[in-house]
């Protein structure tokens, strides 16, 4: 662990009203009935940074009745007059960009450049659904019949309930909220108790955009299962959204079904990357590096196992190597770090878990391999050769920087490879040849498909994984259906 000294965020912020402890319930700045707070931990130091209001289901219902209620007549104005309140909420996040990011990374851990970059995404979202909401189009269909007219029109599905991870405490929650903003839904966020800063921070500029009382709220809480009860239970939320593990998603699955409620899911996944031996090798290297080590390894589209062409394998692993070995490993408060601490010991324990499983079963460790010298959940950048489809590594998500190496032979036995998961969300294939990329990127079963790239995140383009990955797409024109139902309207003249 980096010295103890305390993160003293307040002080570095250019405006400190954005740290803040209170949850945000219906317009109000709130603590919880009982009195009773949770501590917020900077992963890199161990400190207390903050004791946020923990809320339970008593708040949760009172926030969702409150989102019933104001999501009326935020929903009669129109697109544009929503337009233009998503618009300045934009505007007022990145106008607190470098304060945001602070936040983000002091109680998340993330490099500050991470951070910052992660403003500007979570703040990509409210600016393309500040867009979309103009757009909410209907349609007229030719009658079946002399007397009858047909119109669809598209209305917001009601109120809407967000449950997000720790690993990107901005973004995540932009990528909910911003669509059903946009189309006129209330909504009742409740972010990771490891990262509850970013969302109030978040509320705090929506109030001051003109986001109308009570249309959002946040629901801080140490609770998770409590509030998530509260979300699936609640006969006035109509639909949830949740980005975090598949475990997760089969809970909130389950508890919602008696509502038959609308679910969107984003969920794990365990991301092949493939270098064929005509690939541009360096290229490949490059965007392993983008898509194993963003985020410390800790995003859900990771590159989480390595497959290299046997001709290149080993030129390919020592280029990694000596790429990976240039990676500083340090406070996220501190410029020029590249890689901050894991969120927390389970997270080390994780990764220790796959690499022990690795070596223990044959593989090498090439570089890295063990907790780093700054103590505390730091690690240090990974690379194992002569991994298996035995391997644990090979069926569950490190969900940290450890890329492991699979060597294969031909174009079949790694499709087969990279498709043998419950998992389907992000892939990766680094290849040249024209016909081998259209094979390949129509062979592979997932929904995001990176090609000569490691790098697939935008608000412009849908995200979400098939099979046990999730269901539905964030960002996108498609991301706004989520939040709306169709009517069909048969009118006999
Ligand atoms: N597909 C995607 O876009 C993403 C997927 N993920 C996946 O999530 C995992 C890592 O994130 P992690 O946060 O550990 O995932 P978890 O699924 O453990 O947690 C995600 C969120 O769900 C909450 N939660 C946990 N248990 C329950 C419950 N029973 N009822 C209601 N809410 C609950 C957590 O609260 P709390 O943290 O307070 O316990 C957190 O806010 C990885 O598997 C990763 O692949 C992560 C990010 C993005
Ligand atoms: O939580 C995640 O892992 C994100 O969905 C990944 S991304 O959107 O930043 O690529």
């Amino acid at each position: 662990m980096l010295d103890h000294q305390s993160t003293d965020l307040k002080s570095r912020l250019k405006d400190p009203s954005l740290l803040e402890t209170r949850a945000y319930l219906a317009g109000e700045w709130v603590g919880a009935d009982d009195g009773a707070t949770f501590d917020v931990i900077n992963p890199a130091r161990g400190d207390v940074i903050a004791k946020v209001a923990d809320l339970g289901r008593a708040e949760t219902a009172r926030a969702i009745a409150a989102a019933d209620t104001a999501r009326r007549d935020w929903a009669a104005r129109t697109g544009k007059d929503r337009a233009a309140v998503l618009r300045k909420w934009y505007e007022l996040m990145m106008e607190n960009q470098e304060d945001l990011a602070l936040i983000l990374t002091a109680e998340m851990g993330k490099p500050l450049a991470e951070a910052r970059g992660e403003i500007a995404y979570g703040a990509s979202f409210v600016e393309w659904f500040g867009e979309e909401a103009k757009r909410v189009y209907g349609e007229t269909i030719p009658g079946h019949q002399p007397d009858k007219r047909i119109s669809v029109i598209r209305q917001p599905i009601g109120v809407a309930a967000s449950i997000t991870p720790w690993n990107f405490p901005n973004a995540m929650i932009a990528r909910k909220v911003a669509p059903a903003l946009a189309v006129g839904c209330g909504f009742v966020a409740r972010p990771a108790a490891e990262t509850p800063l970013s969302a109030l921070a978040m509320a705090v500029l929506a109030e001051r955009a003109g986001v109308p009382t009570g249309v959002l709220s946040v629901i801080t809480s140490s609770r998770a299962s409590d509030i998530g009860k509260e979300f699936c239970e609640n006969p006035i939320v109509r639909k949830l959204t949740f980005t975090g593990s598949t475990e997760v998603g089969r809970i909130l699955l389950r508890q919602s079904a008696d509502q038959v409620m609308k679910c969107s899911m984003e969920l794990g996944g365990n991301a092949p990357f493939i270098v064929f031996d005509d690939a541009d090798l360096d290229a490949a290297v490059q965007g392993a590096m983008m898509s194993k080590y963003r985020n410390n390894g800790q995003t859900c589209v990771c590159a989480n196992r390595i497959y290299v062409q046997a001709g290149i394998y080993d030129a390919f692993a020592q280029k990694l190597k000596a790429a990976v070995e240039k990676l500083n490993v340090g406070d996220g408060l501190a410029e020029g770090s590249d890689l901050g601490p894991l969120i927390n010991e389970e997270a080390v324990t994780k990764i220790e878990d796959h690499i022990s499983d690795i070596v223990a079963k044959g593989g090498q460790v090439l570089t890295g391999g063990r907790r780093h010298g700054n103590g505390g959940t730091f690690f240090e950048p990974t690379v194992l050769t002569g991994v298996t489809q035995d391997m644990k590594v090979a069926q569950e998500e490190t969900f940290g920087p450890m890329a492991p190496l699979f060597r294969f032979d031909t174009e079949e036995e790694v499709i087969a490879h990279a498709n043998d998961t419950i998992f389907g969300l992000a892939c990766y294939f680094y290849a040249r040849d024209i016909g081998r990329i259209t094979r390949v990127q129509e062979a592979l079963e997932y929904g995001i498909v990176g090609v000569n790239t490691g790098l697939i995140s935008s608000e412009v383009a849908p995200f979400g994984g098939v099979k046990q990955s999730g269901l539905g797409r964030e960002g996108s024109h498609h991301g706004i259906d989520d939040y709306l139902e169709m009517k069909y309207i048969c009118l006999s003249v």
